[in-house]
């Protein structure tokens, strides 16, 4: 069995008016299956950009982005984001204003039967604890119901990976440590594969199996966290970095 993520002296960047700019240079990354990564890093190292790269909104310039099996991004491979199975729990991706927070947990699974999707919204909305809430609207929830609704969006279409790119944010203090802790038993209860980008160590350290940090555009480093989960992938393949 492959890892679940598999990154390989991936370079990115953008194109401006001084030429090409690389962002994430040779960076290398693996995380197995039901593993929690985190990267963290100073603002412009390139993070945001690798989540993007990894769901699919930015081409590879060089080496390669795998999940499961599948290579999604090389300089000669673009898999769009509706195929790569990726969940995203962004800072500044939404919820939906109009639509209840049923109707936003099961937007992406309008192509189920509607008896499999009510199901599936319901064990959702369970799974995140608001299961009472889901006639209400994101207006008429607090900042972390809405998160909550948001990691159920993500997580209803059984996504191969979950990014999160700083999705406690816009929270503060105790809500935001005990929802931090919260979204992680979640996700080892669902055996979620999941990548956080954080600039925060400690939530990082009480959040993820492994974290990193990014330097100008590479992976500086690389480790275990004390909530590293013993998971032993079946090939030997075990979350790895560089250097
Ligand atoms: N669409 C874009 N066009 C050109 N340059 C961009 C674009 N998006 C990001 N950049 C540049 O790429 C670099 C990396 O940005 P990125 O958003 O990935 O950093 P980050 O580590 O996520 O920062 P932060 O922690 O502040 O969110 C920055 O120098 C940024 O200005």
């Amino acid at each position: 069995m492959s890892a679940a993520l598999h990154i390989e002296n991936l370079a990115l960047g953008y194109d401006g008016r001084e030429g090409f700019k690389t962002v994430v240079d040779g960076l290398s990354l693996e995380l197995a299956a039901g593993q929690i990564g985190c990267l963290l890093g100073p603002s412009g190292c390139g993070k945001s950009t690798l989540l993007r790269a990894i769901a699919g909104f930015e081409h590879a310039r060089r080496g390669q982005i795998r999940i499961g099996n599948d290579v999604v991004s090389s300089p000669r491979q673009h898999t769009p984001p509706e195929r790569r199975h990726v969940g995203l729990m962004f800072q500044d991706y939404a919820l939906f204003p109009h639509l209840s927070a049923a109707q936003n947990v099961g937007f992406g699974l309008r192509r189920l039967p509607a008896a499999e999707r009510e199901a599936r919204v319901a064990e959702m909305l369970a799974l995140v604890g608001l299961a009472d809430l889901g006639h209400r609207h994101p207006h008429e929830l607090s900042g972390g119901q809405q998160q909550r609704i948001a990691l159920a969006r993500a997580l209803a279409t059984r996504p191969a990976l979950l990014l999160l790119d700083e999705p406690f944010s816009s929270l503060d203090g105790a809500s935001r440590e005990r929802l931090t802790l919260e979204v992680r038993d979640m996700l080892r209860a669902a055996q979620q594969t999941a990548l956080l980008v954080t600039h925060n160590a400690d939530e990082g350290a009480r959040f993820a199996d492994f974290m990193g940090a990014m330097d100008a555009g590479r992976l500086a480093s690389w480790h275990p966290t004390d909530q590293a989960l013993a998971i032993q992938p079946s090939s030997g393949s075990t979350a790895s970095g560089q250097p």
